[in-house]
């Protein structure tokens, strides 16, 4: 009986060394085999993450000169590749596009957008498919964006005249800007201003500026747990929990917005006629044919993301610009000599206008240049293994393409610190995802599908700021005053907001718009 327990016990014991010996040998020769992208030794538990300061476009930056335009981190428990030259932002956004199309799953996507239900985050796929394709027939064609025109128009005419009743005093420019883009984006995806304080709206337009600042700073910022998921549940830096509370204030204004869609429709039965994004969701979500269900859920979450991709990102592109012209004066006076010549002393910039505008149009190139409004684009996946420079890349890997560094490539630019719009007239470099080293809205598949509507904000708010107004710095301020230091979220803002004064430069009858 002894013999046999014993006999039993060696088996066993033969047993697990030879799976643990296989198991082992495995593991070796995978790790062998692996040919992974160059970068700094990881270390236990947080990978990486000690190297990452509070501006990631300008630590990984820091990295890129070491280990060279593709290096391999690990955040956390997760590998992250980071592309930090043209070729790689090619290889990523259109050669091996369909690979790194997918987005890694994070807390924000989960917390924020109804579990990964809006079009920013949502997994390559069917349902992802299917929301590109009604941004570019329904929501984003050239057809829709014309026809809110006269709403753009009539907002940048509230902008000039609300700039007018301020001239000579301090004004802090983001905040008008954000109101123009918010009420812009407001009537065109919601059918009216909503936010108005006169419309006994269920949030005031200052407390959802605030609630879109959180949204955008939290779908940007590094969770830990996002990296190191055992500790997630922990919230260390408290960020879930600010990601509940603001979701929890979306869904009750959204909540609000559909309700009174779904009421208009049915009042007006058959006679109902579509006239905003929110309509149009609603049409397509109860269209049968759709290939995949679009819930109550997702309407939502997409006019969520049309909300707040369409507000932040293109007041902090011309707050950025405004910035750096107070800092270069003879430029504004290019800027304005542009302007007189070509629209005159008689009345304001229209949409019309911009093609004519080069001088314009080229500072808003520089701008994005050196402040791009998602310095590493939105974080990509890869969907599957593959091989990139003959370097192996895991599925799962989180892909960062840091356009930031491509903006300061001494070997694109000339003298890259410096902010100098010349540097595009006459070449035809342009921002719409074709030529690599500029790419503020991103390339591919996932390219940023409102570009067409941002830019039209950004050069018609520009234009017309510099057509009607002289700018310059508080009297108490100097130029060395102007900090120029930025913050990183999902978009990355001043990290002190412009306060700048105004005087009309155009015949007064102009501003009693
Ligand atoms: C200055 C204006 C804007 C800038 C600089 C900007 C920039 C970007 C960037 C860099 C991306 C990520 C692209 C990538 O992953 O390759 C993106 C994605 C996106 N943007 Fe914009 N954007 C702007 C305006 C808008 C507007 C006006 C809207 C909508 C009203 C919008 C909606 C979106 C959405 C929904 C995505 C996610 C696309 C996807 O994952 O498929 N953006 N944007």
């Amino acid at each position: 009986m002894e013999t046999s327990t014993s006999t039993w016990a060696a088996y066993t014991l033969a047993w697990l060394a030879t799976a643990a010996i296989f198991l082992l040998s495995n593991h070796f020769r995978r790790k062998k085999v692996l040919n992974l992208p160059p970068g700094p030794k990881p270390w236990p538990i947080i990978g990486n993450l000690n190297l990452i300061g509070s501006l990631p476009h300008r630590s990984l930056h820091q990295l890129s000169l070491t280990y060279g335009p593709l290096m391999q981190l690990r955040f956390g428990s997760f590998p992250v590749v980071v592309g930090s030259s043209v070729e790689m932002a090619k290889v990523f956004l259109k050669t091996m596009d369909v690979t790194f199309a997918g987005r890694p799953k994070t807390a924000a996507g989960k917390y924020t957008t109804y579990n990964y239900s809006d079009i920013t985050w949502s997994p390559y796929g069917k349902y992802w498919r299917q929301a590109r394709k009604m941004c570019l027939m329904e929501l984003f064609s050239a057809k829709r964006l014309e026809s809110y025109e006269y709403i753009r128009t009539e907002e940048m005419n509230s902008l000039l005249l609300e700039l007018f009743k301020s001239s000579g005093k301090p004004v802090l420019l983001k905040d008008y800007l954000s109101t123009v883009s918010l009420n812009v984006i407001s009537r065109m995806v919601l059918g009216k201003r909503y936010l108005d304080e006169s419309e006994n709206s269920v949030v005031l337009p200052e407390e959802f500026k605030k609630m879109l600042d959180e949204l955008f700073l939290l779908n940007g910022v590094f969770n830990i747990g996002d990296s190191i998921p055992w500790i997630d549940f922990l919230d260390l830096q408290g960020y879930i929990k600010r990601m509940k509370i603001v979701s929890k204030k979306f869904d009750r204004f959204l909540e609000h917005v559909l309700d009174e869609h779904n009421e208009r429709r049915r009042k007006h039965g058959n006679d109902f006629v579509s006239k905003d994004m929110v309509d149009v969701l609603l049409d397509l979500a109860a269209d049968p044919s759709l290939e995949v269900k679009l819930e109550r859920h997702g309407v939502k979450a997409f006019t969520q993301d049309l909300l707040a991709g369409g507000t932040e990102s293109s007041a902090v592109t011309v707050e950025w610009a405004i910035s750096e012209l107070l800092n270069k004066p003879d430029l504004f006076e290019k800027a304005t000599e542009e302007l007189d010549r070509v629209i005159g002393q008689n009345r304001w910039v229209k949409e019309k206008d911009i093609p004519n505008l080069p001088y314009i149009d080229a500072i808003v190139k520089e701008t994005m240049r050196m402040h791009p409004v998602a310095p590493m684009l939105v974080p990509r996946c890869a969907r599957e293994d593959c091989k990139v420079n003959g370097y192996d890349i895991q599925k799962g890997t989180q892909v960062l393409v840091n356009v930031w560094t491509i903006g300061r490539d001494p070997e694109l630019w000339d003298k890259p610190e410096e902010f100098r719009p010349e540097r595009f007239i006459g070449k035809d470099i342009d921002v719409k995802g074709q030529d690599y080293e500029l790419l503020p809205f991103g390339s591919g598949r996932r390219m940023c599908p409102g570009y067409s509507l941002g830019l039209k904000v950004i050069q018609s708010s520009l234009a017309n700021l510099l057509h009607g107004y002289k700018w310059k710095l508080p009297s108490d301020m100097k130029l060395v005053d102007l900090n120029m230091e930025e913050i990183f979220g999902l978009s990355t803002p001043r990290k002190i907001p412009l306060v700048a004064v105004v005087e009309p430069r155009l015949p007064l009858h102009l501003y009693s718009l």
